[in-house]
């Protein structure tokens, strides 16, 4: 928590993210500069819900959920907190927000009546959840399909049957059936429990959720978030009739209608948060949209720069004028600017894969306050592809301990040298350091793979520039080995606070590096043919 002393009536704007692992509230002036930051983290916060990283994972269903009622208390949480350490709600003339992609929250006919009749005198728990876990009425479901859901392979199938493939759903919703798609999602949540589906009157995606808590009465999902469904037509920027019925009866009046306005001021903040927190009744609510659509809000992006996101999911992110869909990627409408569009890769095993890794190779014996230190260590007196002379293999390593989106591969993992005549030996073991260099290598291979359909408009095939953020992002080891693999013709920078002075770089970016290292980055482009032989042989393994 950080609090400073406010110039009198300076305005303040409150902006939450609701993620996988926590709930974060920031409160930031006029001018961008942070006032106060408030998380709630769901694991050792709120222990009482017994998620491992926000989440509860049913393996042999590939299930994975987060409970709505844990959400509703971190918001509880953090308002009570901001109110005890003296925050002035008062001053705060705007909230927006995000939250995790894909998830959906299911509302039953209580629900408008509940969000809008809330007592300020009791919290949000104990009008919007009931006795048994955590929710009555409100709520016809009391869970929320978390994005590194894997159950929906059937219905995923049937998505792609019922166009003709996956090159045509991408062309129709910029992505091709995802498991944690929220079409495919909803299909299965009717199929498993018909009678609470009839019983759904709307369903939000997190961040309407969210967004729904402050407004008081269920809000629109917005335009750059609808695309992560795939039930949105982006050529004309409507609905999919075909997919809301090939998904679940009537299921267009259960979503309601989408914000097509960014940034769309919705109303005023529900008058339980006026007279429960102090909060102004002309503080405005706009829009919500995910946490990706967000994070490339972050950054005055140009064409060719890129944001990768090294949180619990690894996310790469550029902005394009081009509607070029393609089942390797996802396309979203952006999320303000209207012909614009965001092209994303999303991994699951990006940060809990690494944290895997690192603690299978460093013993508990040489553990320092600094728990990365002897991975990285590691990771850095290891040359590019384990390989030391020119008559040495290459190592490539692939790890996921949980299964992969990107391909849809099961969990497992994978190692193998190349021969410098090209053959491909599959092989049970590394050397610790060439698995600490042989994560963070096939993770950047695997983006540079998919991007260079975008990349290379330009020679060489590069970013123009590569702005990390997220958890990871601050890991000189992680950032080395990334930018060795991706390049980034201006250089990698690292983003020390998303709250930039209006976009004043000073200060607020720091450049971690060059992008781009003569011969090595070469060395990498040369076994990107071997790199997708081995993903294929991964995927025929099935
Ligand atoms: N110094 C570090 N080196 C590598 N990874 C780190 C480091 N610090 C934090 N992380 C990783 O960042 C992850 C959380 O990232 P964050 O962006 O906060 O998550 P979220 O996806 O919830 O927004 C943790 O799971 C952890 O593995
Ligand atoms: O599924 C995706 C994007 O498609 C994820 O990126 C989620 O949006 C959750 O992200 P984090 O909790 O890692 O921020």
């Amino acid at each position: 928590m950080l609090s400073s002393s406010l110039p009198p009536l300076e305005q303040l704007y409150l902006g939450l993210d609701l993620s996988t692992q926590q709930l974060k509230c920031l409160a930031i002036t006029g001018s961008l500069s942070m006032v106060h930051e408030e998380i709630v983290t769901f694991d050792s916060d709120l222990p009482h819900y017994g998620t491992k990283k926000g989440v509860h994972m049913d393996s042999a269903l590939n299930e994975v959920t987060a409970p709505v009622a844990m959400w509703i208390e971190a918001l509880d949480l953090a308002l009570s907190r901001m109110k005890k350490a003296g925050f002035e709600f008062g001053r705060v003339r705007g909230v927006s927000g995000a939250g995790q992609q894909h998830g959906s929250v299911f509302w039953s006919e209580e629900a408008e009546g509940a969000l809008g009749g809330l007592d300020p005198g009791k919290g949000l728990m104990e009008q919007l959840a009931g006795e048994e876990n955590g929710l009555g009425g409100v709520f016809t479901w009391e869970r929320s399909p978390n994005w590194q859901d894997h159950s929906t392979q059937a219905q995923c199938d049937a998505f792609e049957r019922h166009v003709g493939g996956e090159e045509i759903l991408a062309g129709i919703t910029g992505s091709k059936a995802h498991h944690r798609f929220t079409g495919p999602q909803i299909l299965r949540f009717y199929q498993r429990f018909p009678g609470r589906y009839e019983r759904t009157s709307r369903i939000s995606l997190v961040s309407s959720f969210l967004c729904s808590l402050l407004l008081g009465r269920i809000a629109p999902i917005d335009i750059g978030d609808v695309c992560g469904m795939n039930l949105w037509d982006m050529r004309s920027n409507t609905w999919s009739q075909e997919l809301l019925d090939l998904s679940a009866p009537d299921l267009g009046s259960r979503l309601g209608g989408v914000e097509m306005q960014p940034g769309k001021h919705l109303g005023p903040v529900s008058g339980y948060f006026v007279k429960r927190f102090g909060f102004s009744e002309e503080c405005i609510i706009t829009s919500f949209t995910g946490d990706n659509p967000s994070t490339i809000l972050a950054l005055p992006l140009r064409p060719l720069d890129a944001i990768i996101s090294l949180g619990t999911s690894t996310t790469l992110l550029m902005a394009t004028p081009t509607y070029f869909p393609s089942p390797s990627y996802h396309l979203f409408n952006h999320p303000t600017d209207k012909g614009l569009y965001m092209f994303m890769l999303c991994y699951c095993n990006g940060a809990s894969a690494r944290e895997k890794i690192r603690d299978e190779i460093i013993s508990a014996s040489t553990s320092s306050s600094d728990p990365w230190k002897g991975f990285n260590e590691k990771a850095l007196s290891t040359p590019p592809l384990g390989k030391r002379l020119k008559t040495d293999d290459a190592k490539l390593g692939i790890y996921f301990p949980i299964p992969e989106i990107v391909p849809n591969v099961r969990a497992g993992t994978w190692r193998y040298r190349i021969s410098p005549t090209g053959n491909l030996k599959k092989v049970e073991s590394f050397d610790s350091g060439a698995d600490a260099r042989a994560i963070i290598e096939s993770q950047a291979l695997s983006m540079r793979l998919r991007a260079n359909p975008l990349l290379s408009t330009s020679t060489p095939a590069q970013p123009q520039r590569v702005y990390l953020v997220g958890g990871a992002s601050k890991n000189p080891a992680i950032t080395k080995v990334l930018r060795q693999v991706l390049g980034g013709k201006e250089g990698v920078y690292r983003l020390d606070d998303f709250v930039a002075e209006r976009w004043e770089e000073g200060g607020r970016i720091v450049k971690v590096g060059e992008g781009y290292e003569e011969g090595v980055w070469e060395r990498y482009g040369d076994v990107l043919g071997a790199f997708k032989e081995v993903e294929r042989r991964i995927g025929s393994e099935e």
